[in-house]
């Protein structure tokens, strides 16, 4: 099989090939992105600064437009697509990206550099094909053309903006032509790098200045106070001092606005049920000023030892971990019974694709009703650890209907004693403009730029 991987002398110095590792990795071996990336860091690590940013805009550029730059590769290549080595096709992919997408790249330097990449796989055949292909997209750009808007209003979309169709065509359905390309529009930016001033370390204003000469500009995030875009960082964020010293956490302002909506106070008991890394467990020990306690939990333990050196690094004291599968009923004699219950669950991701491009071709229909049945699991799960007057947040990073109203709808038939939360009492005044008539608080790329996320917040009455 011809593979890049083989020549990981080649995967440290040349972003190129280092992207194709990548992009080759995930077709052999199906899984998130970041875990593709976690595993080919030591082959990635001797990159300089500059071919680190080439790599990573090729690795998220080709994935983003994938389904574009194939239509392409169909249009001039002289056999079908299935017939094409993975391999190969990943050159022509990140071939054409350049010379579609990449200003700054000469195409005589995309298309050399391409062939390079065949040859180096000793494909000589192969590197001939990748060669004639792009230098007949370059000469005769019009051989392809998109679908019909009207005839194909669906294939159309799917094409210019590179979504699958299915995806597409739900979206059509909800909101229209032209609200599913404003959306599609705002996934395919490349988004802002948001930062969560942590409040136990320093102020907005400390946070700033000590930011100031980290990169080109730092912009406060509108209507989320305590958020801020960095904008073309110098270095590395691991490497910024203000971050090895706690004074902040990358957290998009979406998932921000999640805690805020538990909006705990100090002193209370707080449970959050799917905590991962640990993002908003810190946020929420950060709203209650370091005084209370927070259990996190997650069935993941190695996210539970990342959490725990999370939660050092941002100077939290109050927050314990423990191991859970929430598929399971808990045994509710070895917990209490909490004043707030944060459950983040797991979701098809749908609501941030624009930084996860690999989820639009990794997630199919089927999973969002799929992931339905499981919030609905995880919450039924819960409910009994709420204590009665106390509140519950359901947050998905989703805004397809079944993950959102959907799960709402089956968890309030199965526990009556549950009513959805009236939106006047939520304290924290900043959630209030993302809040829609049912008291459902929503985030779109599109709308607000950031994340597209959905949460309810329910109350216990009895
Ligand atoms: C949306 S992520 C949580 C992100 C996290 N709250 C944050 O802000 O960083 C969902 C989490 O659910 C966890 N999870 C998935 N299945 C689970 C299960 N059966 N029991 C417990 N946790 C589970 C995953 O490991 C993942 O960390």
């Amino acid at each position: 099989m011809h593979t890049i991987m083989a020549k990981t002398d080649r995967a440290l110095t040349d972003p190129r090939a280092a992207a194709l590792m990548v992009l080759d990795r995930l077709d052999r071996r199906p899984s998130p992105l970041d875990a593709a990336l976690d595993e080919t860091a030591p082959l990635t690590a001797g990159l300089s600064r500059r071919d680190r940013a080439l790599f990573n805009q090729l690795v998220y550029g080709t994935l983003r437009w994938r389904l574009r730059l194939d239509a392409v590769v169909a249009a001039y290549a002289d056999r079908p697509l299935k017939k094409i080595s993975p391999s190969i096709l990943n050159i022509l992919r990140i071939g054409l990206y350049q010379i579609l997408f990449m200003d700054r790249i000469p195409a005589s330097a995309a298309v050399n550099t391409a062939v390079n990449l065949a040859r180096s796989g000793r494909a000589a055949k192969a590197a001939g094909f990748v060669n004639a292909l792009l230098r007949n997209a370059l000469r005769s750009p019009g051989r392809f053309a998109l679908p019909d808007a009207g005839a194909a209003p669906v294939d159309h979309a799917a094409i210019a903006k590179s979504f699958p169709r299915w995806l597409i065509r739900r979206w059509i359905d909800r909101m229209g032509p032209a609200g599913t390309d404003r959306l599609c529009d705002a996934m395919n930016d490349i988004p802002p790098i948001t930062l969560r001033c942590n409040a136990l370390k320093n102020s907005l204003p400390e946070l700033v200045e000590a930011l100031a000469d980290q990169a080109e500009g730092v912009a406060a995030v509108d209507d989320v106070p305590g958020a801020l875009n960095l904008v073309r960082p110098r270095c590395p964020i691991p490497e910024m001092a203000a971050f090895v010293d706690g004074r902040f956490a990358v957290q998009d302002a979406a998932a921000q606005l999640v805690s805020l909506l538990l909006a705990p106070r100090p002193g209370e008991t707080v449970l959050d049920a799917c905590a991962g890394l640990g993002g908003k467990t810190t946020h929420l020990a950060q709203l209650m000023t370091n005084r209370g306690a927070i259990l996190a939990m997650d069935h993941a333990d190695s996210k539970l030892v990342r959490l725990e050196e999370e939660v050092r690094r941002l100077g939290v004291s109050i927050a314990g971990t423990r191991h859970a599968d929430l598929n399971r009923p808990l045994d509710p004699r070895s917990f209490p019974r909490f004043d707030r219950v944060l459950l983040d669950a797991p979701c098809s991701g749908l609501g941030v694709l624009r930084r996860n491009p690999d989820a639009k071709w990794s997630s199919q229909k089927k999973d969002v009703a799929r992931f339905a049945t499981r919030q609905a699991r995880f919450l039924d799960h819960l409910a009994p650890l709420v204590r009665k007057r106390g509140l519950l947040v359901y947050a998905v990073c989703s805004m397809e209907p079944e993950e959102n109203t959907g799960a709402v709808r089956t968890f309030l038939k199965n526990h009556p004693n549950f009513v959805i939360s009236d939106p006047q009492t939520i304290e924290e005044k900043t959630v209030h403009p993302f809040l829609d008539q049912d008291g459902f608080l929503r985030t779109f790329p599109h709308v607000h730029h950031m994340d597209g996320f959905f949460a309810a917040r329910f109350r216990r009455i009895y």
